[in-house]
């Protein structure tokens, strides 16, 4: 098994493994179905805002929740999962299967979360969680005007009809 994934998490093992952690602990989730360029960048950001990153991948049921298509996720949880975890940047990666992050947030208690430019961090339940308990929430804003959604769209549209 590659070192790498020594980073996979289960919820079970969250809250002693963020504890082993360098302090403060950044963390953040989201789906990573298709991983490019603007997630890779985020994620080294989120990273340098403390001294470890926690990611919390989205199950595929969860994902299927979300509405981003019958077809999504494209990559399986525990694919994207590894492909986290391959990232200097991220120290630890685990699933949640809610519709939000919020339970892993309160069973990790980081000392930050983050999210992209696309959230305002006041109006999510991640967000107001670390606020309420004094820690920090910021979001980061898009370096590279990249997504998922835009890569299929690009794919299909390069398909012989
Ligand atoms: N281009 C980008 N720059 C910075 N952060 C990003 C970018 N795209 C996504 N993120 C952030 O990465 C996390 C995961 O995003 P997500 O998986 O929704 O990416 P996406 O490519 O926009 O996906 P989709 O197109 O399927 O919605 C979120 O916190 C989001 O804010
Ligand atoms: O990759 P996405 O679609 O940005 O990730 C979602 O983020 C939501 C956000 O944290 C607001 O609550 C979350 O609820 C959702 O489950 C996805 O992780």
């Amino acid at each position: 098994m590659p070192q790498f994934e020594d980073k996979l998490c289960t919820r079970e093992q969250l809250a002693a493994r963020v504890a082993a952690l360098p302090k403060p602990v950044v963390l953040t989730n989201g789906v990573f179905d298709i991983l490019h360029r603007g997630h890779v960048t985020y994620l080294a950001q989120a990273r340098a805002l403390g001294a470890s990153l926690v990611v919390a991948a989205n199950t595929d049921a969860s994902v299927k929740r979300l509405g981003k298509g019958d077809d999504r996720p494209l990559n399986q949880c525990a694919d994207r999962m590894a492909v986290l975890a391959a990232l200097e940047s991220v120290s630890l990666v685990v699933d949640f299967d809610e519709d939000t992050a919020l339970e892993v947030v309160q069973q990790a208690r980081p000392e930050i979360y983050a999210k992209g430019g696309d959230y305002q961090m006041d109006a999510i339940p991640e967000g107001k969680a670390v606020l309420a308990y004094g820690g920090q929430a910021i979001a980061i804003d898009f370096e590279h005007d990249r997504s998922t959604t835009k890569l299929l769209t690009k794919v299909r549209a390069q398909r012989p009809a």
